[in-house]
């Protein structure tokens, strides 16, 4: 998807909710764990509860990944269940070598081969140019690369200092801004370092920020918009556990809807005032 469609989908939709599928086994619906593919079977009516509501689905692969070839299958047949006019997030944070991070690429871009095709990838970008490159040749596909995190942890590099004016985590933005363009490049930016969003503008004031972090880990969506929103919005806000873990009973799916429209409401409130 193209940054002119995401855009049209804000504004039709007056949501920019990514809901977060970090479907974990063992916290799904007991009920739902008879069916065959219990991960796809939870997946498939949090999508359908919820796809009113949201622009975007980003898959945390590393709750697949750890199924082995069941989650992979799980991963795959999310992927094809996911509606075409929401962006696809696949949250798999690679990177590596050039020819192994084109690799990484057809994995998530590449539908010929690997099954799926993503029209995202989150990207650490601590390896450099060479590691992020493949990721930005495929047409109308994005990387999304890790800037300043979400997590406590986040303190230990990201915010030392690069050079006199700058911490390493803008250092990283203005150096990733020239690799792509803001029609191919996304930064991570969590929701937990609101008061940060002024900096991130300052460096990145077109790009999109996927931003997690509100719900379960806290961030403040006001604060988020105050500062870090530009004039096409320039935000999807992430939240998974909120949402998709919102009852663990049978109205599993029905209270995640409520807990989308909620965030959606809010959403819509402040694309007006913009
Ligand atoms: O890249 C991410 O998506 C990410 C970056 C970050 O700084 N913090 C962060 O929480 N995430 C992801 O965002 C999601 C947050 O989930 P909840 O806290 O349950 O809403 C998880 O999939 C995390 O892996």
């Amino acid at each position: 998807m193209n940054r002119k469609k995401l855009i049209e989908q804000i504004r039709l939709k007056k949501s920019f909710l990514c809901i977060g599928l970090d479907t974990d086994i063992t916290k799904i619906p007991a009920h739902l764990l008879d069916t065959e593919d219990p991960v796809f079977e939870f997946n498939k009516q949090i999508i359908d509860a919820t796809k009113e509501y949201c622009v975007s689905y980003k898959i945390n692969t590393a709750f697949y990944e750890s199924r082995g070839l069941a989650g992979w299958k799980s991963l795959i047949d999310t992927w094809n269940y996911l509606p075409k006019d929401t962006f696809s997030i696949a949250d798999a944070k690679r990177g590596d070598i050039g020819n192994t991070s084109e690799m990484y690429a057809k994995a998530f871009f590449d539908q010929e081969s690997s099954g799926m095709s993503f029209d995202s990838v989150t990207v650490a970008p601590y390896m450099g140019t060479d590691s992020v490159k493949p990721f930005l040749k495929f047409k109308d596909k994005w990387a999304i690369i890790l800037a300043l995190t979400s997590n406590e942890g986040s303190k230990d590099f990201q915010f030392l200092q690069a050079d006199p004016e700058n911490k390493l985590f803008e250092k990283v933005i203005q150096k990733a801004a020239d690799w792509g363009s803001n029609e191919n490049i996304m930064f991570v930016v969590g929701a937990t370092r609101g008061d940060a969003f002024l900096t991130i503008r300052k460096h990145a004031p077109n790009h999109f920020l996927l931003v997690p972090g509100v719900g379960a880990q806290g961030g403040s969506l006001a604060d988020v918009c105050k500062y870090g929103m530009n004039k096409d919005c320039g935000l999807l806000i992430n939240s998974s556990r909120a949402v998709i873990y919102a009852s663990s009973g049978h109205d599993f799916a029905q209270a995640a809807r409520e807990e989308a429209r909620k965030v959606q409401n809010e959403m819509a409130i402040i694309l007006e005032a913009m």
